[in-house]
């Protein structure tokens, strides 16, 4: 048999009768691919579907076995090939789960009917009781409509829903906050407006999530207008949070102010136009930019910004770059100036990796996956639903990134996300900005 080099997991259906799974066993060891753990994920009274662990020795023997299991017909069929990753999303990342154990008929008519109807008749005397005996001011919507989903572009919904599981994974996780994925199918403004003001009254507030630039932004600023609860758009002012921590703690680290940094950002959509009106409202001596898009760059001369027409303009002349532009490899090392600071925000992946930049004489690089806005929206959220909070405010939004850099080591730009410090201290941060405490 060929050198085993790798696992993977066949999501394998074959129908309810017994002599079924001998026949898939049978197939795949008759090829030598070595069968390790079998889960039952579904018992059906028709069909039943196992995750089968088989050790491979190439993708080529891979589909042999595929193919193998695929000819036995008979109902039999591979629905999937899993790595570790997929398999971590197997049935999804999230749950909505009762707090509440139902043991008895005493619990029973004290979490349902009859004692319920007690709690609806608090409620309707008193709407603020709702803060009090439901869960709505501790859950926030994370609405997408699937424009943006990183740097992956317009893949839809339901294609973008393991990013929001997993900005509920993390709302959960860092700040006790139910995040609850809201999936439309519009991308139309005053439908997506609509849409988000018929649903508010189950939530505490609203994450707007990968929703694409421009309707991005007449999105967030009409349910600004429009909601008393706090909405925030996690990539235009998320990031632009985390953007301006990290750059803050970079100059700290060089003995540079800000104020005398001339700024470059590459991609002026959701979170670059957000990231240059941060860093401009925060006393940027220029901020510098470029798009290929030309309306998007209007935008940043509309706030106060410089176009600059070529990328090797823009690296040739500015202390520090910040890129999310959706385009992996985009910097080239080449470009890179001597102890220059360059934040290539992309994910999945960075227009330039970190190794790459600091190799072509960057002073600090990061990318994405370091300066990411998982350490900013948990905290601001919980802060702001601490407060009770009406809106998120500049203010609100400048202390969480000072808490941020606060809470980051001497020799690094960013805290550890599992830091559980940082979330905690963003959200103090963001509570007292929220209720003008200095
Ligand atoms: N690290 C983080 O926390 C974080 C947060 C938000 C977004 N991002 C990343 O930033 C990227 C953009 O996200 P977004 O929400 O702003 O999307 P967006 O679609 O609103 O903006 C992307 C912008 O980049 C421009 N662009 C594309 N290719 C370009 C090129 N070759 N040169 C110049 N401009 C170019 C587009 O015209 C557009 O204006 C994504 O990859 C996303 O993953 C990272
Ligand atoms: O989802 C992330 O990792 C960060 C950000 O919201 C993005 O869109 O890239
Ligand atoms: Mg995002």
């Amino acid at each position: 048999m060929e050198q085993v080099q790798f696992m993977r997991n066949l999501i394998i259906e074959t129908p309810s009768e017994p002599g079924n799974f001998a026949k898939v066993a049978l197939a795949i060891g008759q090829l030598e691919g070595d069968i390790g753990d079998i889960q039952t994920i579904k018992v059906g009274t028709l069909s039943t579907i196992r995750d089968i662990s088989v050790q491979c020795a190439s993708e080529v023997h891979l589909q042999r076995i595929v193919d193998a299991v695929n000819a036995i017909g008979e109902g039999i069929s591979v629905h999937a090939v899993t790595d570790e990753v997929l398999q971590a999303h197997e049935g999804g990342k999230i749950h909505m789960k009762g707090r509440m154990e139902i043991r008895s008929l005493g619990d029973l008519r004290r979490v349902y009917t009859p004692g319920v109807a007690n709690v609806c008749e608090v409620i309707k005397n008193d709407p603020e009781q709702a803060d009090y005996f439901t869960g709505i001011s501790n859950t926030v919507a994370i609405v997408t409509d699937g424009t943006a989903i990183l740097g992956l572009g317009n893949i839809g919904p339901v294609a973008g829903m393991p990013v929001m599981e997993g900005k509920a994974v993390l709302f959960d996780q860092f700040a006790g906050i139910s995040g609850i994925p809201i999936l439309l199918d519009t991308s139309n403004p005053d439908q997506v407006v609509e849409t988000v003001k018929h649903i508010h009254k189950g939530f505490g507030g609203i994450l707007l999530e990968d929703i694409g630039s421009p309707h991005c932004f007449e999105i967030e600023e009409r349910l600004k207008a429009e909601l008393d609860m706090p909405v925030m758009h996690d990539d235009q002012h998320g990031t632009a949070v985390v953007t301006l921590a990290s750059v803050l703690s970079a100059c700290n680290q060089e003995g540079v102010k800000l104020s005398d940094s001339v700024v470059g950002q590459i991609g002026l959509g959701a979170a670059g136009l957000a990231i240059s009106r941060m860093l401009m409202a925060y006393g940027v001596k220029e901020m510098r930019g470029i798009d290929q898009n030309e309306v998007a760059c209007e935008r940043l001369a509309k706030h106060g910004g410089t176009v600059i027409d070529t990328l090797d303009e823009l690296m040739a002349t500015c202390d520090i770059i910040v890129a999310t532009t959706g385009v992996a490899g985009l910097i080239k090392p080449e470009m890179v100036k001597k102890g220059q600071i360059i934040l290539a925000l992309s994910n999945p992946n960075a227009e330039i990796t970190p190794e790459d930049a600091l190799a072509a004489g960057a002073a600090f690089a990061a990318d994405g996956r370091q300066v990411n806005n998982v350490l900013g929206f948990p905290g601001i959220f919980r802060g702001a639903l601490n407060a009770k909070a009406k809106k998120i405010t500049y203010p609100m939004l400048i202390a969480a990134a000072l808490a941020i850099v606060e809470s980051t080591k001497p020799g690094d730009l960013v805290p550890h996300p599992l830091d559980p410090t940082v979330h905690l201290n963003v959200a103090s941060a963001v509570e007292r900005a929220a209720n003008h405490i200095e």
